[in-house]
Formats: structure tokens, C-alpha cells, sequence
């Protein structure tokens, strides 16, 4: 995602506002249409008051002349019921319209909210969330409801802002039956002053934008000094100096830059408010002359002063101005991230028959480079893996193995070549469909603060409810026993940042992802995905583990990314990897036979284990 150039950031305020607009009668039909009743009395009654005044103060003379029971007077009366029923029907529909637009702006805001997680969680894989662009969006929407971004005060900015500037444009119409190009020059100034003042807060709110990698960099700063996670290493390597340095820096930084900003404000202001200064003065004189020359008549002379000054109430200046600007400008972003999100899902073409993959899964000149890096992680890479056996992996760090089986699970998209299942094109294929059919585990896999019951079951959510399943899932692990010693059992949180709650060592939690593995594999997954699943653990229990996933996953297709060769030696197949292509291929035995990189690594690696007995 790219941030808006200078040309879109000319239309910005408009097309914020205007999205506003526009998404209130999808919250509610019957609501918006309130507003914009309310909108128009709430500008029309102040401006029916004030004429009413102007009469009632022009007819006065004439009733006190004639008397009370005259005429003159009855007028009199019917025109001070007017000014006064205006004056307080203006103050109960105002108390409607600002209550109508709290309630319409907050349920924008969760409107927003919603859109915005469904789009984010609507694409199959996860390269939009290592978009920069995306992040800055995500990062705002996080703040959706909290500080200056808030679509709900935009509302209320709109509330506050509509009725004015139709009482302005009745009132300047009011000043056109006095001199029609002072009447013109109010009409046409209001919009253009407030026209400036929005850019000005939307450029404002545009740099917070365009900031946003700078603010998430230091939001991450704050964030690492105060989570439980990277506490050990901070305290142990006395970061937290360093952090709090590097935090009040990043501080002192975008307030030098806000403050910047905001002295273009003044510049601006100032300008607006000489240009002000100069047609009130202008207005008042002639008025004055009007009523002086006896031109205009005190009745009328008294309708356009309240008309004049009353034009002043126009708040463009104000806070719900920049509420305005600034509450509506992440709505089209929002917006324009859901389709840009929802443009980049792909067809489904076809569907996979139930039983695949019953032949082979196979990378067909396959070629992958993360999005924005320069280079391919992987190139030209071809392989066919049986289906029903098992493959390991292997390879350098920063071969390309965690990256092929990302590909496979379809977190990411081949940048050329295919992968196809029995002859199937993946890229055709539903990805929600595919994954049903898969089971992986990642080396940085997901730490849940959830219970151990949830920990395991949401392998395959679906059967949460069955604690048979989730026991037949642990017993492989070794783990019935560390569950039963937990303080609830299967229904102990994992995390010691709850009361009743425990935290596991790492070999332990990597057991536990082990049996969520397995749980989903229990639910009819049929490709089982192992990245160093067990690097916790030491050299044997890997390789024991390994062995029993192999025994009870028997008909599985298996891939398995280790660096410990005990453990890739029981595979059916092994591959290595260098530089994203494959490098030797074969059983551990056809590898040894060939006598290189494997067996080399092989060799180095057992004569270090014979030396290290207990490893
Ligand atoms: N999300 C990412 N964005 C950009 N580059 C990435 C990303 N993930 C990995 N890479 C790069 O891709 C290359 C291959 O990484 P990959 O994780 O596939 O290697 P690996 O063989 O699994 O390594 P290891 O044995 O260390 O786990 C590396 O050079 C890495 O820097």
C-alpha cells in the first residue's frame, strides 16, 4: 500500500468528510435522515428567531401607539410567540441532533472496526501484514476510538459544523437583501476560510499518518519496556536505560515535528482572520452609514447586525473543526485498505476431490520472494513429495525451508512456477479448504494464554468439546502427567499473568504444540507439517518423538524440517536445500552412499554426539 501523493492529499479533507457521509445511512437509514432534518432546523431556527426579533422590534412602536386588543399589538404578540416558540424548539432539537450524531458516530466507529478485521482476516495468506502500508492502516484502526483519530468525533464535528454553515449561508443571504457583494463576499468566504482550516488539520493528521512507521517503532519501544516477554533479556542486559533513551528521543522527535506543523497552522489562522477582519469592518460600516443616512430602517438595520454577528458562532476554527478533519481521515483509508484487500483475493477455480492429496504434492519450477525484498528465497525449485510418506528437510539457515513449507500451507503465493495436488493447481484452490487438510507446526509457533484444553483443541477448533481426543492427543507427548499435576488440569491457564495460572519450560510447550499438532491430524488432516518441531527438546527425546509421530501419523504425508539428524535419518526421504533449489535428494542410505553435503553434515554431527554422550 502506498500513502496518498500530493495531488490526493489536495482532496483529502472532501473525500474524508464525504466518506463519512456516506457510510452514516448504512448504520442507520432512519437516523441519518433525523440528521439531516435536525441539521437543517437547528441552522433554520436561530436564523427564524432572529428575523422574528427584527420585526417584533420594528412593530413595537406601532402596538404601543394603538394599544393593547389592537391589532398592531395582537401582531406584536404573534411575533414574540414566534421568536420565542424558535428559540425553544431550537434548544430541543439540538439536544437531538448532538445525541443523534453521538450514538450514529459511535456505532461508525465499531461499523469501521468490524470492516476493518474482516478485511484483514478475509486474504488466505499473510504478506499483507508485512505490508508497511497495511501496518500503518492497522496500526490506526487499533487507536480507532482513542485519541485525535476518532471517526465518532468526526461525526459530531459534522453535528456541530452543518447546521452553522447553513445558518451562515442564511444569514449572508439575509446580508444580500442589504447589499447584495457584501451578502455574496460572507457567502463564498465562509467555505473557502473553512476549506483552508480543514487542509490545514488534515495536513496535520496526514503527517501523523505518514509518520506512522516512526510511531510504531517507538510504540514497539514502549512496549518492549513494560511486556512480561522480553523482560528477562532487558533487565539481564540493563536495556531499560537504553529503551526509555531511545523512547523519550522518539518523543521529543514527533513533538518537534507536531510543533512544526502546528506553527503552518498560526500562519494560516492569522490570514483567515485578517481576511475577517476585513469584511466584518467593511459590513459594519456600510451598515452603519445605512442606518445613519436613514437608508435602513432600525427594524432591518437590527435583523442584519444579529445576522452579521451571528455568522461569527461558524466554528471553523474550533475543536470539532479539526474533530471534523481529523476523526474523518482514516474512514477512506479504511475503506481503501477492504478493497485493496478484497482485490487481492484470488478466484476459486476448482475444488480438490476428498481424498487428496491420494498421489503426490509437487513444486513445479517454483520461484518466491518475500514481498519488497529484492531477491528469491527460492528459484527454480522442483519436487514431487509422495503422498502417505515422509520427507525431511534440510539445509543451512536461510536455505529456504521454512519458507517452502509457508508456500505449501499457502501463507504466501508463488512469485512463478505452481504447486499442485494430484495434478491440481493450488492456486485455484479455496486455501481454507486446503488447510483443512493440513497440520503444521511452526518453530516459532503460538504460545496461546489460553488453557491447556484450548492449547491443544485448537488444532481443529471444532472438537474443542472432546476430551477423549485431546487425552488420545497428549498421551504421544509424554504430557499426561505434567497435565495432571497442573493446579486444573487440562483446564489450567498457561500463562502465570492469571490467577490459578502456570507458565511451562520451553520443551514442555513445545510437547504441548506437539499434541495440537497431532489433535488436528486427528481430525483428518492429511499433510502433517513439522518446522524443528522439538528443537527444545534434547537430541534423543527429538528423535524419539519423531518416531512416534512417525508410527502413529503411518499413511500421513509428512514433511519435517530438522537440523538433528537422528531425527531426518527416519524419514522416508530426505532433501536438501541450498539457495532455494534442491541440492541432493534421496533416503538417508542413497545420501550417505553419495558422500556430500549430507553426508558430510551427518558425519560432523554424529562424531560430535558420540563425543557428547549426554547431548
Ligand atoms: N517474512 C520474511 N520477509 C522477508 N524475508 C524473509 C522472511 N522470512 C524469511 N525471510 C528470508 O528468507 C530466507 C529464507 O528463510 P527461511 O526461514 O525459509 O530459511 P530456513 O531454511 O528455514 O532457515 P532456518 O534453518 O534458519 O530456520 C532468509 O534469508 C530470510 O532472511
Amino acid at each position: 500500500m502506498t500513502p496518498p501523493n500530493a495531488t490526493d492529499r489536495r482532496f483529502e479533507t472532501g473525500r474524508a468528510v464525504l466518506a463519512v457521509a456516506r457510510l452514516l445511512p448504512q448504520i442507520s437509514r432512519p437516523r441519518t435522515a433525523l440528521f439531516i432534518a435536525t441539521t437543517v432546523l437547528v441552522a433554520a431556527l436561530p436564523l427564524a428567531m432572529t428575523v422574528a426579533t427584527g420585526l417584533l422590534i420594528g412593530a413595537v412602536p406601532a402596538a404601543a401607539e394603538a394599544g393593547p386588543g389592537s391589532p398592531e399589538a395582537r401582531d406584536a404578540y404573534l411575533l414574540l410567540a414566534a421568536g420565542v416558540t424558535a428559540l425553544l424548539l431550537g434548544r430541543l432539537v439540538d439536544n437531538v441532533h448532538r445525541a443523534n450524531a453521538v450514538n450514529l458516530g459511535r456505532e461508525l466507529e465499531l461499523l469501521l472496526q468490524d470492516r476493518l478485521v474482516a478485511a484483514v482476516a478475509r486474504p488466505a495468506g499473510i504478506a499483507h501484514l508485512e505490508d508497511d502500508g497495511v501496518l500503518a492502516l492497522l496500526r490506526i484502526a487499533r487507536q480507532l476510538g482513542a485519541d485525535f483519530i476518532r471517526p465518532e468525533r468526526a461525526v459530531r464535528g459534522l453535528a456541530a459544523i452543518a447546521p452553522e454553515f447553513l445558518a451562515a449561508a442564511g444569514a449572508s443571504i439575509v446580508l444580500c437583501t442589504f447589499n447584495l457583494w457584501i451578502g455574496l463576499a460572507w457567502l463564498v468566504a465562509w467555505p473557502a476560510i473553512f476549506l483552508a482550516m480543514q487542509r490545514e488539520y488534515t495536513r496535520v493528521g496526514l503527517t501523523a499518518y505518514m509518520r506512522s512507521t516512526e510511531m510504531r517503532e517507538s510504540e514497539y519501544v514502549r512496549d518492549l519496556a513494560m511486556d512480561a516477554r522480553p523482560a528477562k533479556e532487558i533487565r539481564v542486559w540493563g536495556l531499560m536505560g537504553w529503551l526509555l533513551d531511545r523512547y523519550d528521543r522518539q518523543w521529543a522527535d514527533r513533538l518537534d515535528h507536531s510543533n512544526r506543523f502546528q506553527r503552518m497552522r498560526v500562519r494560516t489562522a492569522v490570514g483567515v482572520i485578517g481576511a475577517l477582519g476585513a469584511l466584518t469592518a467593511a459590513t459594519g460600516l456600510l451598515l452603519a452609514q445605512a442606518g445613519l443616512s436613514g437608508a435602513v430602517g432600525f427594524a432591518a438595520l437590527s435583523v442584519y447586525l444579529v445576522a452579521m454577528t451571528g455568522m461569527f458562532k461558524f466554528t471553523a476554527f474550533d475543536d470539532v473543526a479539526a474533530f471534523l478533519a481529523l476523526g474523518s481521515l482514516p474512514v477512506p483509508k479504511v475503506l481503501a485498505l477492504e478493497s485493496e484487500l478484497a482485490a487481492d483475493e484470488r478466484p476459486v477455480t476448482t475444488e480438490l476431490p476428498a481424498e487428496a492429496p491420494a498421489r503426490s504434492v509437487r513444486f513445479e519450477q517454483v520461484a518466491f520472494a518475500y514481498p519488497g525484498a529484492s531477491r528469491p528465497v527460492i528459484e527454480g525449485l522442483d519436487l514431487e513429495i509422495e503422498a502417505g510418506t515422509s520427507l525431511a528437510v534440510v539445509g543451512h539457515n536461510g536455505a529456504g525451508k521454512t519458507s517452502l513449507v509457508k508456500l505449501l500451507a499457502g501463507l504466501y503465493e508463488p512469485t512463478g512456477g505452481r504447486i499442485t495436488v494430484d495434478g491440481t493447481d493450488l492456486a485455484g484452490v479455496d486455501p481454507a479448504a486446503w488447510r483443512t487438510r493440513l497440520s503444521a507446526l511452526f518453530q516459532d509457533f503460538t504460545r496461546y494464554q489460553l488453557t491447556v484444553r484450548d492449547n491443544i483443541a485448537l488444532g481443529a477448533p471444532h472438537l474443542a468439546g472432546d476430551t477423549d481426543r485431546i487425552w488420545k492427543a497428549c498421551e504421544p507427548m509424554g504430557i499426561r502427567a505434567l497435565i495432571d499435576s497442573l493446579p486444573n488440569g487440562l483446564d489450567t491457564v498457561l500463562s502465570s499473568e492469571y490467577e490459578g495460572g502456570t507458565d511451562l519450560s520451553g520443551g514442555q510447550w513445545q510437547r504441548i504444540a506437539l499434541a495440537r499438532a497431532l489433535f488436528a491430524v486427528q481430525a483428518g488432516a492429511k499433510i502433517l507439517i513439522l518446522d524443528e518441531p522439538a528443537a527444545a527438546l534434547d537430541v534423543r527425546a527429538e528423535a524419539e518423538l519423531y518416531e512416534q509421530f512417525l508410527d502413529i501419523t503411518a499413511g500421513l504425508t509428512t514433511i519435517v524440517i530438522s537440523h538433528r539428524f537422528s531425527t531426518v535419518r527416519r524419514a522416508d526421504r530426505i532433501v536438501v536445500l541450498d539457495g532455494g533449489r534442491v541440492v541432493e535428494d534421496g533416503s538417508h542410505d542413497e545420501l550417505m552412499a553419495l558422500g556430500a553435503r549430507y553426508a558430510e553434515a551427518f558425519t560432523l554431527q554424529a562424531n560430535r554426539l558420540a563425543r557428547t554422550p549426554h547431548a
